[in-house]
């Protein structure tokens, strides 16, 4: 099941084109990445499939649902984790959790072991009677992220959630993502750091001033802007080592021996890695190490648009 599908979907904000003519389509069980910079739209995309903002042309169906006609069941199955963090911070945060659950209908024992499950998996359960006013930015946010979690909704949407928070809270966050995933919910995770994104996500849309200008898999978006992959291997030595020999090898495109590092680059297209680590082999030579250097989003983002990600 196609768990969202938006159609040419246009969103304006008054002069302001928030979405130009934006597809998607997320399928169940995906971590859904929407990486862009600020303002790219990626807020205002998920707004439309939560169905918290009206669009002005185009279709959105969600759970296979129109967006436009079955809000209500949608809104109930969705968990939004938003931007800024939305919790009571004169209620603890049992309380908090609590609150957001029961507004999707949990009641009783349900609703009492939905709440522990939810701090438990955030790691708050020893804070559950502490109140949020004294907690860490990366502690705010993760109560935030059992709100959103506690009803067990089959799709998750975190817009931004590891903005300004410690190393260890923001690894806690992505650690929960994936659990989260595994455990079967599908996720939509906006950001504009790249790394998490190539992280933690199956697929990606790089968005940019409200259009969509790339998606796939990471590995299918790092392959747009080269036809060319490299390959460092180390080396003891490099007695015996012919560069012609190497460049000889089919898909090579070129070879640089620097110390005792051989650096080759071939046609992304040609699979030439087993010939190439032949070639060592036949000359009796011990590879010490290899790391193939592919082009990151980063790199996709600034081709594509001549920018960087981060302003
Ligand atoms: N309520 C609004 N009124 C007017 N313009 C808006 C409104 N919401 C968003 N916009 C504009 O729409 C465009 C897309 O904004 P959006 O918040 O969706 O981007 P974003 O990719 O989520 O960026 P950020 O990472 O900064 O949240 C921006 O130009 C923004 O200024």
């Amino acid at each position: 099941m196609k768990i969202v599908k938006m159609k040419e979907v246009i969103k304006r904000f008054g002069d302001v084109i928030a979405l130009d003519n934006v597809n998607l389509e997320i399928e169940e069980g995906e971590i859904y990445g929407l990486l862009g910079p600020n303002g790219a739209g990626k807020t205002t995309a998920i707004s439309i499939i939560c169905g918290l903002i009206s669009f002005d042309r185009g279709e959105v169906y969600v759970f296979d649902k129109d967006i436009r006609k079955d809000a209500e069941f949608i809104k109930k199955n969705i968990g939004i984790v938003p931007q800024d963090v939305a919790i009571y911070g004169d209620l603890t945060a049992y309380e908090n959790v609590k609150f957001f659950a029961s507004l999707y209908g949990l009641r009783g024992k349900e609703l009492k072991e939905s709440v522990e499950m939810a701090l438990e998996f955030v790691g708050l359960s020893d804070k559950a009677k502490e109140v949020p006013n004294k907690f860490s930015g990366g502690m705010k946010r993760r109560l935030n992220i059992a709100c959103a979690i506690a009803h067990r909704p089959k799709l998750i949407i975190m817009d931004e959630p590891t903005v300004g928070i410690d190393p260890q809270s923001r690894n806690h966050i992505l650690e929960s993502v994936k659990k989260l995933n595994e455990m079967g919910s599908t996720i939509i995770y906006t950001s504009h750091y790249m790394e998490e994104v190539e992280a933690i996500c199956t697929r990606i849309s790089i968005m940019d001033h409200g259009k969509v200008i790339a998606e796939g898999t990471k590995e299918e978006l790092t392959s747009m802007v080269t036809d060319v992959n490299t390959v460092y291997i180390e080396i003891g030595s490099i007695d015996g080592i012919k560069e012609e020999e190497l460049k000889g090898i089919k898909g090579v495109k070129a070879v640089e021996i620097r110390d005792s590092t051989i650096k080759i680059t071939s046609l992304k297209d040609v699979s030439n890695f087993d010939d190439i680590i032949h070639y060592f082999i036949s000359k009796n030579i011990p590879i010490r190490n290899l790391r193939n250097e592919i082009p990151d989003l980063e790199t996709v983002f600034l081709t594509l648009t001549g920018r960087k990600l981060r302003d």
